[in-house]
């Protein structure tokens, strides 16, 4: 049962693959699907099918006007959709589903759309799931996919692994409840943070890169992050936290994290803060040496949004980066053990807070800017409410109240995003060289 090219092309020779839903990572499969030879149809919503017809004139792929179009024909068929309809969704297609196809999902959180496929397919339906962990812009060569065989038979996972071969992604596999568990240790607390920064930004009515005190690498890596997120739609942030139950722990441990670090701050108990810390860093980074730091400062300098040349690193606090190490200790989280299974944002956001702790006297300065420098309270109590907000709205599984405040955010920083998006993707791609440098 080998992935091999000859049993990809006797694959390609007789299965129909259906993607349901051409939005970002719909289009992404479709379109690489269908460029490595294999027989493509998709559809998105019936209501803008010939919109979709003419969008997708030049691609190899086959537009069909609905979902059922798309089941009854296909072998394998991919639902591509928000995480919150899922279960609508398939409630609609599932019953054309051609007997004995399978069925998976891209949404980020598992449970939920196998739940919906358990509860509405026949049993004749194989379920083979899977979920690329990056953007719809990035590479897809090299990074983590995971494969879920969920329910199969006969020959049918060695089709979808020969299926997905082309993407040339580093197939992880596991079990959706792994998966849910690893992505709420990665993805959904990496998000928060970066999303409480952009909405502690907009709350204190500030543009990091207009202010002199966001200079330097780690603060490019910030600023460029939170804005790539915020570019993005709101339902692919709101879908991977709400849908997922481990994660809702996870951004409440984040909050509880940030509060907690700096309510030692206010009080001014610097011995306290930095045994906490100190106990933390041993736990997260016992196996690093600071010879294989992932990032430095002077790497990410050049990536600035700002008008004025690249400057050094300024001391700041850096709550938002104290808080993960804490909140990792306290959840008995090691995030390198979830490296094999991380997104391009995860890796970003470790690398960063390795370098704060572990370059030498690094942490020591910063303790000592947040406790004997006040220029940070206001953006550190910013961050906190804003840490709580999220972790509140995501608890509450509000995804209107989500959406509200997420596209608030969005248009804060409008006029600010493509750019961001440009400097971004450089940033990333340096970044991601170095990782595999690293690992290889
Ligand atoms: N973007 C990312 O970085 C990643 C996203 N994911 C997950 O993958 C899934 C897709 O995400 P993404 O492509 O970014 O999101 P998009 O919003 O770009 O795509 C979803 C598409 O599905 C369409 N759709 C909605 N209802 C139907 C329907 N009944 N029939 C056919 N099409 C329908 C949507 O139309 P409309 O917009 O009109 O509702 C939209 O075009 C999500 O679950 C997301 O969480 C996973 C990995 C990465
Ligand atoms: O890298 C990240 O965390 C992203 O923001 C992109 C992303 C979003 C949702 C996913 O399910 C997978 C990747």
């Amino acid at each position: 049962m080998e992935v091999t090219p000859e049993a990809t092309k006797a694959f390609q020779a007789t299965k129909t693959i259906g993607i349901i839903g051409l939005g970002d990572m719909g289009y992404l499969y479709a379109r690489r699907f269908s460029e490595a030879g294999w027989k493509v149809v998709a559809c998105d919503r019936e209501d803008v099918f010939e919109q979709t017809k003419e969008t997708f004139k030049n691609d190899k792929f086959q537009i069909m006007k609905n979902g059922h179009f798309v089941s009854r024909i296909s072998d394998y068929i991919i639902y591509s959709v928000e995480a919150e309809n899922i279960h609508k969704i398939v409630s609609l297609y599932g019953p054309s589903t051609k007997l004995g196809a399978i069925v998976g999902g891209q949404t980020s959180c598992k449970e939920p759309e196998i739940n919906a496929f358990e509860s509405i397919l026949p049993d004749d339906v194989d379920i083979i799931t899977l979920h690329s962990l990056h953007g719809p812009k990035i590479s897809t060569t090299g990074q983590p996919l995971v494969l879920i065989n969920h329910r199969s038979t006969g020959n049918n996972f060695q089709f979808i692994q020969c299926l997905v071969s082309c993407l040339k992604s580093k197939v992880v596999f596991l079990s959706a409840k792994e998966h849910d568990k690893i992505t709420a240790d990665t993805q959904a607390v990496t998000h928060a943070a970066f999303l409480s920064m952009g909405l502690a930004w907009r709350c204190s009515d500030q543009y990091p890169w207009e202010t002199p005190k966001w200079i330097g690498g780690i603060e490019n890596a910030k600023i460029n992050i939170s804005l790539r997120i915020f570019s993005n739609k709101w339902h692919v942030y709101a879908g991977l936290a709400i849908t997922n139950p481990s994660a809702h722990d996870q951004i409440l441990q984040y909050s509880k994290s940030t509060t907690a670090l700096f309510v030692l701050i206010l009080e001014g108990k610097k011995k306290e803060l930095r045994e906490r810390l100190l106990k933390a860093k041993e736990f997260v980074f016992r196996h690093i040496s600071d010879h294989d730091l992932l990032l430095d400062d002077d790497i990410l300098q050049k990536f600035s949004l700002s008008k004025d040349p690249p400057g050094g690193r300024q001391p700041n606090s850096h709550l938002s980066l104290l808080a993960i190490v804490d909140s990792w200790y306290n959840l008995d989280i090691v995030p390198y053990d979830h490296i094999i299974c991380s997104t391009p944002l995860f890796r970003i956001f470790l690398g960063v807070t390795e370098y704060l702790f572990c370059t030498p006297g690094l942490l020591d300065e910063c303790i000592d800017v947040a406790i004997n420098q006040d220029m940070f309270r206001h953006e550190d109590l910013e961050f906190s409410i804003a840490a709580r907000n999220w972790s509140s709205i995501v608890s509450f599984g509000n995804f209107e109240l989500y959406k509200q405040e997420f596209e608030r955010n969005q248009r804060f920083f409008e006029h600010m995003l493509p750019e961001a998006n440009a400097i971004g993707n450089e940033m990333i791609k340096v970044i991601l060289e170095r990782v595999s440098e690293r690992e290889s």
